[in-house]
């Protein structure tokens, strides 16, 4: 049995939450799960419908984006979550997906703004929205890029990633990310539910007001403060 048969099996255990959670169409999406020691993620094979997906199908890749193990080609957006990973030490599982909601959001390249307490259940901020990439990495290593123009959002941002797991990518789709993949699937849930219903307050009220600080500050504690379930 392969040393990374347990990373194997988390990835495709979570690659298969995402039709069932109908966050992705036909071969749409991706998940990986990291070994931190190992140095190695598992990540699904590129084009590969979920129905035929199989934990052995699952490709092993090492921080830098080179194939370790493995007979198919990993996903195309595998150079991104290698550059997640290496730079974001205190993450173990990453999400892509096209969900309906978000993508609209981003390829809008607006963020979400904090309209309700449904969104400040999960975090304390707009989901960000990286700008669009420029011409001149665009031509270069795409997919490597979006990694470096995920991470340049939250520093330009003042974000940490330990606190807001999820972001859209101008022109593109949303990440996700979190300490294990199935956190990260949770999170990309999270995000098409708030997406929604960010797009529909706009709908109803497109004057629809932020949520105010001190209840956003409020129904974050609840769910991760001290003496929440999460947070213990
Ligand atoms: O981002 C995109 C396409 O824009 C890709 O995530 C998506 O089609 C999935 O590609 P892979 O099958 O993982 O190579």
């Amino acid at each position: 049995m392969s040393k990374y048969q347990h990373i194997k099996e988390s990835a495709y255990a979570a690659n298969m939450q995402l039709p069932k959670l109908g966050l992705v169409l036909f071969t749409f999406g991706n998940v990986s799960a990291a070994d931190r020691e190992l140095g190695v993620f598992a990540i699904k094979p590129s084009g590969v419908p979920y129905e035929d997906l199989s934990p052995e199908k699952m490709v092993i890749v090492d921080f830098d984006g080179n194939t370790i193990e493995g007979d198919l080609r990993p996903s195309s957006d595998t150079k991104t979550h290698a550059v997640l990973y290496k730079h974001w030490e205190h993450i173990n599982g990453i999400v892509h997906t096209h969900s309906t909601y978000a993508t609209s959001w981003a390829q809008s390249q607006r963020c979400i703004p904090i309209f309700g307490t449904t969104h400040a259940d999960h975090l304390t901020t707009d989901v960000p929205c990286a700008p669009p990439m420029h011409d001149s990495m665009i031509e270069g290593d795409y997919e490597y890029q979006t990694g470096f123009q995920i991470m340049d959002c939250f520093k330009e941002q003042g974000l940490d990633y330990r606190e807001v797991e999820m972001v859209l990518v101008g022109n593109h789709a949303p990440f996700t990310w979190g300490k294990t993949a199935e956190k990260a699937v949770y999170n990309s849930a999270v995000l098409e539910a708030v997406a929604q219903m960010a797009y529909l307050t706009e709908q109803i009220n497109n004057n629809a007001p932020r949520l105010k600080d001190s209840l956003i500050k409020k129904h974050f504690m609840r769910k991760h403060g001290p003496d929440s379930y999460y947070g213990q």
